[in-house]
C-alpha cells in the first residue's frame, strides 16, 4: 500500500474531532446539570424566607474562580480556564436572576470591559453618563450593582470615585483590575496622512502622551468625557483619530491604526463593583474604609500605627482635603483582610479611638481575574 501523507492527515483529523465531538457533549450535558443546581439553589434560598433573596455571591463566585485556576494542570493558563468559569457562572447566575449592572458609559468604556470581566457576559449591563449617576442608580435600586474605576496605575486615583463613597451608603462588594490598552482609531473616512486632532478621554491622552509627542507632535488633543465617546466622535471626520479601547473600536466601526501606544507597557486600572449589601468572607480578603482626621502633627502617624500592631498589611493610603472642615483631611485606606477576621476588628477599634470618623466602605474579595 502507498503512503498518502494527505489522507493520513485527513484521517488523524477526523479521528481528533470525533474526540472533540465526544468531549463537547460532555461538557455540554455537565454545564446543563450545573446550570439545573443552580435553579435549585434559587429555589432553596427563595424557599428562606427572606425579605430580600439575594442570588449574587460574590464570596462564592470568588471561591469557585480560585478553585478553577488552583485545580488548573494546563494546557490552558489559569487566566484562561478563570474565564471560561466565570461566563458560565456568569449563565446560571442569570437563570436564577439576570443581574443589571449599571457603568461609567457610554457603551464600550473600559469600565465596561471591567463589568463584563467582573459579571461576565450574562449581565445586563447600563451605561451612566457620569460616576454620581452610578452611585445613584445603585442607591435607588434600579441595578443590583455599579462599576466605577477608582485608581490607574500611571495616572493615580479617581477623586471623584472616592469623593462620592464620602456621602454615600453603598458597600464596595468587589474589584477588578484590567490591563489597559490604547489604540489609535480612524474611520472608514479618515484621511490617515490628514490627521490634525485626536480625541480621547484626558486620562488617556495623558497615558499616551509620549507616543502622541513622538508620532503626532501637531495634532491638537482634544479631551471628552470618555473614549467611547471620541470613539463615536470620529465617525464622520476626515481629519481626525479617536483613543480608545478595543470594544470601542468594534462597537462604532472604526479601524485599528496604531495599537497599544500607552506609555506604560502595564498600564492598569482598577474598578470597584458597589452594592447595598455587605459580603461575607470568601478566604482572601480586603477591606476599604475612609476615616477623618484633625490635621495635627502626626495624625497619619497615629492613625497607622493600630495596622502595624495587629499585622494588617496596608495596600493603598489616599488623602483628599475633607469637604466638611478647612482642617481636616479624609484618608482612604485599603487592607488586607475581612471585618470578621479578629486582627482587623481589634485594628479598627484602636483606629476608631483616634480619628474623628471612621466608616467601613466594605470588605470584598481580593480581585480574582
Ligand atoms: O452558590 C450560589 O449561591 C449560587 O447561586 C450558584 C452560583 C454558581 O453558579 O456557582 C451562581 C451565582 C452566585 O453568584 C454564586 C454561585
Amino acid at each position: 500500500m502507498s503512503h498518502d501523507p494527505q489522507s493520513e492527515t485527513k484521517q488523524n483529523l477526523i479521528a481528533l474531532r470525533d474526540r472533540i465531538d465526544t468531549i463537547d457533549e460532555q461538557i455540554g450535558e455537565l454545564i446543563s446539570e450545573r446550570a439545573r443546581c443552580a435553579q435549585e439553589v434559587a429555589e432553596v434560598k427563595k424557599a428562606a424566607g427572606e425579605p430580600q433573596v439575594t442570588f449574587y455571591r460574590p464570596e462564592r463566585e470568588a471561591q469557585v474562580l480560585r478553585r478553577a485556576m488552583e485545580r488548573n494542570k494546563g494546557p490552558l493558563n489559569d487566566e484562561e480556564m478563570a474565564r471560561l468559569f466565570r461566563e458560565i457562572m456568569s449563565a446560571c447566575l442569570a437563570l436564577e436572576e439576570p443581574i443589571k449592572v449599571a457603568f461609567l458609559g457610554p457603551e464600550g468604556t473600559f469600565t465596561q470591559q471591567a463589568a463584563i470581566k467582573h459579571f461576565g457576559h450574562s449581565a445586563v449591563t447600563r451605561p451612566m453618563s457620569a460616576i454620581d449617576e452610578v452611585f445613584r442608580e445603585v442607591e435607588a435600586g434600579a441595578v443590583n450593582y455599579g462599576v466605577v474605576p477608582v485608581e490607574n496605575s500611571s495616572e493615580g486615583v479617581v477623586t471623584h470615585t472616592l469623593d462620592n463613597f464620602i456621602g454615600s451608603n453603598l458597600k464596595i462588594c468587589g474589584e477588578v483590575e484590567l490591563r489597559i490598552h490604547h489604540h489609535l482609531m480612524i474611520s472608514d473616512v479618515t484621511h490617515k496622512d490628514a490627521i490634525t486632532r485626536i480625541y480621547s478621554h484626558s486620562q488617556s491622552l495623558a497615558q499616551c502622551r509620549k507616543w502622541l509627542d513622538a508620532h503626532y507632535p501637531k495634532a491638537e488633543r482634544v479631551a471628552v468625557n470618555s473614549n467611547a465617546e471620541a470613539a463615536k466622535r470620529i465617525k464622520g471626520e476626515w481629519n481626525a483619530a479617536a483613543i480608545a479601547g478595543r470594544m470601542a473600536a468594534e462597537l462604532y466601526g472604526l479601524n485599528m491604526l496604531h495599537e497599544k501606544i500607552e506609555d506604560e507597557p502595564d498600564n492598569s486600572t482598577r474598578f470597584l463593583i458597589i452594592g447595598t449589601e455587605r459580603v461575607p468572607a470568601s478566604g482572601t480578603d480586603k477591606t476599604s474604609i475612609v476615616v477623618s482626621v484633625k490635621n495635627s502633627p502626626g495624625a497619619l502617624h497615629d492613625l497607622l500605627a493600630p495596622f502595624q500592631k495587629h499585622k494588617v498589611d496596608l495596600t493603598r493610603v489616599e488623602t483628599r482635603p475633607s469637604r466638611t472642615g478647612a482642617w481636616n483631611y479624609v484618608f482612604f485606606i485599603d487592607f488586607k483582610g475581612h471585618t470578621d477576621d479578629v486582627p482587623v476588628q481589634t485594628a479598627l477599634a484602636e483606629v476608631a479611638e483616634r480619628v474623628a470618623d471612621l466608616k467601613v466602605l466594605g470588605s470584598y474579595p481580593k480581585g480574582v481575574l
